[in-house]
């Protein structure tokens, strides 16, 4: 792997004066991080590599973050030590490191920790996806599981999902034998069915309220990633916070808030017309309503779990969808074969359904094969409870843990060929059932695991089937001077594509059809 060209020390180096201040205090007062793990420690923690005064080991980490530390982990193990200037994490990389964090000491690595961008959250104490382990996750966990994202209700939502999908393969047809900026319209697709489940509004189209939704999701994600890229550089950065990013924050989660406040509203008065939609609000309304629920739900949480939705099931949906068609478009023969069984099992002239995707097993295979290449969320973060064992090296509580799921998914020992598109691997061996069954024991973690795991899974699946089945049917798919497209992950902790996906949609199905 070739070497970082440009890596996080370079990007910090102005504030290192800042830092060697800020150490020489902790070691003059005798807070020293240092001092204090030698004294504290008995037992070893996981190996790192040489690391540098101050800065530990940031001058070793590249912008892309998954690639950087798969490269770490090849060259010093698969259970490391890293620390990022004021930061210690603990990076798994394999499939039996991730089997111990995922099973056998599950219960103990059930938490998130809290990131630098938390104490600029409307609402900290509120969030679920981040939540520490315990009754308040426990309850939304289960009624996310049970009632907002279960079979019976994903069932009710294939409308939305179908409608959204006619509505992509329109806009996609408009530019016919013209460029096509797919990955724009794969994530207007997936804001506008995730805001039309949860509240029963589109992003795009006639909504400018629900249009400016999206917005302010986007810029939150952008806030909160710059704020806890922070987190390395200790809490003085977080007080002083040069960049203002903290109050940017607190500005744009306020607008979100104030919107999602009106919709509420909205919902509430036509909760007295009985006009009910049962969108997932409708859902968290009657808990917030209900004086028995086991957990009464604030207003605020209802907010933010919305919040929680939009973040993590819009850019991640539409993310393997990308990849997906960039890698099919890039593997003719690949492409082929799964236009010839939609053709097949569909026939030519009608437009793939929900209810074929059982029937259609290289469809399945081409979007696991995306999903082990391209994990949407290739770092799983998690933390310690208590002190534990992994790999016969002890993890100390509240320790941060990074599975890289990215490299699992890559790993030779797991996988061969690692770095190749090859959807037929999961054509061997009943391999649906073997995901389902167990994630190939750990070596398969697109969407993590155990009761941490993701539980928008279902609802993801049943739309990349559904649109990435529908844009092979419906179109041919040309680039620019007949090149390859360019695969490069982006920078950051995201598995978002380097470059926007450009492409030409060529129709060959009437839009008639659809
Ligand atoms: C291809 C699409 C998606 C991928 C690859 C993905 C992946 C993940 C991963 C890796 C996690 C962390 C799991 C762990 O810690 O073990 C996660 C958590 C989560 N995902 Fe997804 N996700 C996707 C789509 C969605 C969708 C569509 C939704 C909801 C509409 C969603 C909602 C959540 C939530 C709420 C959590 C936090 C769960 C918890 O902490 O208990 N995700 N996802």
């Amino acid at each position: 792997m070739a070497p970082p060209t440009e890596n996080y020390f370079l990007l910090i180096a102005p504030l290192l004066l800042l830092l060697l201040a800020y150490t020489s205090f902790l070691f003059i007062s005798g807070k020293s991080p240092s001092l204090k793990r030698r004294r504290i420690e008995a037992q070893t923690p996981p190996p790192g590599p040489p690391a540098l005064p101050i800065i530990g080991h940031l001058h070793l980490v590249g912008k892309i973050l998954p690639t950087s530390f798969q490269a770490l982990a090849q060259r010093h193990g698969p259970l490391l030590t890293l620390r990022l200037g004021f930061s210690t994490c603990v990076l798994a990389s394999d499939a039996s490191t991730a089997k111990q964090i995922f099973k056998a000491h599950e219960l103990n690595f059930s938490s998130r920790p809290e990131f630098g961008s938390a104490q600029y959250s409307i609402y900290r104490g509120s969030n679920f996806a981040m939540a520490p382990h315990g009754d308040y996750w426990r309850f939304m966990k289960k009624l996310t599981v049970t009632r907002l994202l279960s079979p019976a209700r994903l069932r009710l939502l294939a409308g939305v999902v179908d409608d959204e999908r006619v509505r992509l393969l329109r806009s996609v047809a408009g530019s016919d034998g013209k460029v096509c900026d797919l990955g724009s319209e794969l994530t207007a697709m997936t804001n506008n069915v995730i805001c039309r489940m949860a509240m029963s509004t589109r992003c795009s189209g006639e909504s400018e309220e629900a249009e400016r939704v999206r917005g302010v999701v986007a810029e939150c994600l952008d806030l909160a990633g710059k704020l806890s890229c922070g987190d390395a550089l200790g809490p003085l950065f977080s007080v002083l916070d040069f960049s203002g990013n903290g109050p940017k924050l607190v500005r744009v989660l306020t607008e979100f808030d104030g919107l999602v406040e009106r919709i509420i509203k909205e919902h509430e008065e036509e909760e007295e017309t009985e006009r009910r939609r049962e969108d997932l609000l409708d859902i968290l309304l009657e808990i917030y309503n209900d004086p028995l629920a086991e957990i009464r739900l604030s207003k605020t949480d209802i907010k933010s779990f919305l919040l929680d939705i939009f973040i993590a099931g819009t850019d991640t949906t539409s993310t393997a969808m990308q990849w997906a068609m960039a890698e099919l478009i890039n593997h003719p023969a690949a492409f082929k074969n799964l236009r010839d069984e939609i053709n097949t099992v569909v026939g030519p002239n009608q437009l793939i359904k929900n209810s074929d995707v059982p029937n259609l097993p290289y469809l399945r295979a081409v979007i696991h094969e995306t999903l082990r290449l391209h994990p949407p969320a290739p770092l799983i973060i998690r933390e310690s409870a208590d002190d534990c064992q992994v790999n016969s090296f002890t993890i100390k509580r509240k320790t941060r843990v990074l599975t890289n799921v990215y490299a699992v998914m890559r790993d030779p020992q797991s996988w061969k060929n690692p770095d190749e598109f090859i959807p037929e691997r999961f054509l061997e061996d009943n391999s649906d059932e073997k995901i389902e069954g167990g994630n190939f024991d750990f070596r398969y973690l697109p969407f993590g695991s155990g009761r941490r795991g993701c539980p928008g899974a279902s609802l993801a699946m049943m739309v990349m089937h559904a649109t990435v089945g529908a844009l092979v049917q419906c179109f041919d798919w040309e680039v620019e001077d007949g090149e390859k497209l360019d695969m490069r992950l982006g920078s950051g902790f995201g598995g978002e594509m380097a470059r926007p996906l450009l492409c030409y949609p060529v129709s060959r199905l009437s839009p008639h059809y659809f």
